[in-house]
């Protein structure tokens, strides 16, 4: 049973255990029969071949709650991969359409960005989801999309049911939903959000002081979800860092550009378990550590741009102040493991503290070397004004690569 604690300035939509999936779902049919929503999946080539996305297409099989699902399919050059992506997902039916970045018309897709000046060449998950943002910003009935990863091992369809409602729901005015869960099976996952986002942000407060963005970014309970929902129109003004900063990216985003009260965070209901990466502590350009580093980045990027002046002084403040809040915060879940009869690994989590303190001032290095660095998607209305018919350019690959590849 959830408390019912707000805390923040964003509301919390908890998990009382008292609306049941059917009733859940009958209320959802009918709110987005007023308020049509697009799904977006963005897949690799070889996470759509693991067990996970398969049972993933089982539970949305039948769904009569979305208008339009988008999966995007990345790190996919074969078309034999577009292929199998089609007779994975066809038990979606005619609702469910395969964007394929590597294909050829998805290439010459980029080309003619590149040829219109924009620099759309770093490929990964962020660049897939902002295709597939366009893919669904043509069709004019779409009020809203939601977007959740595809390496989730333990999906039920009313995780994706919860996310949705708050948006489509007629009694409420959100722009922006992200989901939050316990990332926990025989133990606490969630690593980075553990030991790196929570210690760090408490430790930014510190030593900064209350900025509101920092705030802000603090309320959410799982500020690394890869699962939101947000309306077209907010789309539309949000930049989309490529890399592994997206989910930060993306709440410094909506920050930004819509009101703290228009956006709420929602309890799955399950808890949430994944593909895990290794962390790689020896090589920041790999597993979490290149997740780390790319966090760290749009941290302090959103932060400058904030006008927080930084000095590697500051940074070396800042890791002293995190590597103590992160011991703190690691007695804190060794309680709460062993309250709930769970695993818990203390050495390996303190080592993990110490990789995450070294990052701090290194990516504060770089960050002072080149503050520039990063690269993000345009906006679709930087995109729309440059080149108006680009949406539908990218419907119009979708259903070539659909009549050719059948
Ligand atoms: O959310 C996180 O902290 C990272 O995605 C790592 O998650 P994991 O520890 O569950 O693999």
């Amino acid at each position: 049973m959830s408390d019912f604690i707000q805390q923040g300035p964003i509301s919390t939509l908890h998990d009382f255990g008292t609306l049941g999936a059917e009733q859940l779902e009958r209320t959802l049919e009918d709110a987005t029969s007023e308020y049509p929503m697009g799904l977006i999946l963005p897949v690799t080539a070889s996470d759509m071949r693991a067990p996970a996305f398969s049972a993933i297409m089982d539970e949305l099989e039948g769904t009569k709650f979305l208008k339009t699902v988008v999966v995007v399919l990345n790190r996919a050059p074969d078309v034999e991969d577009y292929r199998e992506c089609r007779r994975l997902t066809s038990k979606l039916g005619n609702v469910c359409r395969v964007l394929w970045n590597d294909g050829p018309r998805g290439q010459a897709a980029f080309q003619q960005l590149t040829d219109a000046g924009f620099n759309v060449s770093v490929p990964g998950k962020g660049r897939a989801v902002w295709t597939a943002f366009g893919y669904l910003l043509a069709d004019p009935d779409i009020k809203a999309m939601a977007l959740h990863d595809c390496d989730i091992v333990n999906y039920h369809r009313d995780m994706l049911m919860r996310l949705c409602l708050p948006m489509a729901h007629p009694g409420f005015d959100f722009d922006f939903c992200k989901a939050y869960y316990a990332r926990v099976t025989d133990r606490m996952h969630g690593r980075v959000v553990r030991l790196l986002v929570t210690p760090l942000l408490r430790s930014l407060i510190r030593v900064l002081g209350n900025d509101d963005f920092l705030v802000f970014l603090n309320s959410f309970r799982y500020p690394l979800s890869g699962e939101f929902a947000v309306t077209s129109t907010l789309v539309r003004a949000n930049r989309i860092p490529s890399d592994w900063g997206l989910e930060v990216g993306t709440l410094a985003e909506v920050f930004r550009n819509t009101a703290p009260k228009r956006i709420c965070q929602i309890d799955l209901g399950h808890p949430y378990e994944h593909k895990h990466q290794p962390i790689s502590l020896e090589d920041a350009n790999r597993g979490l550590m290149k997740m780390t580093a790319d966090i760290l980045h749009s941290i302090y990027r959103t932060l400058s741009s904030r006008g927080i002046v930084f000095s590697m002084g500051m940074f070396n403040t800042l890791e002293s102040a995190y590597l103590r809040d992160a011991q703190d915060a690691i007695r804190q879940y060794h309680a709460d493991a062993v309250i709930n009869g769970l695993n818990f690994d203390r050495h390996t989590e303190e080592h993990s503290v110490e990789g995450f303190a070294r990052m701090i001032t290194q990516c504060g290095q770089e960050f002072f070397e080149n503050p520039i660095m990063a690269h993000e998607m345009p906006t679709w209305t930087r995109v729309r004004s440059a080149i108006p018919d680009f949406p539908h350019t990218l419907r119009r690959s979708v259903e070539a690569d659909s009549a050719e590849y059948a």
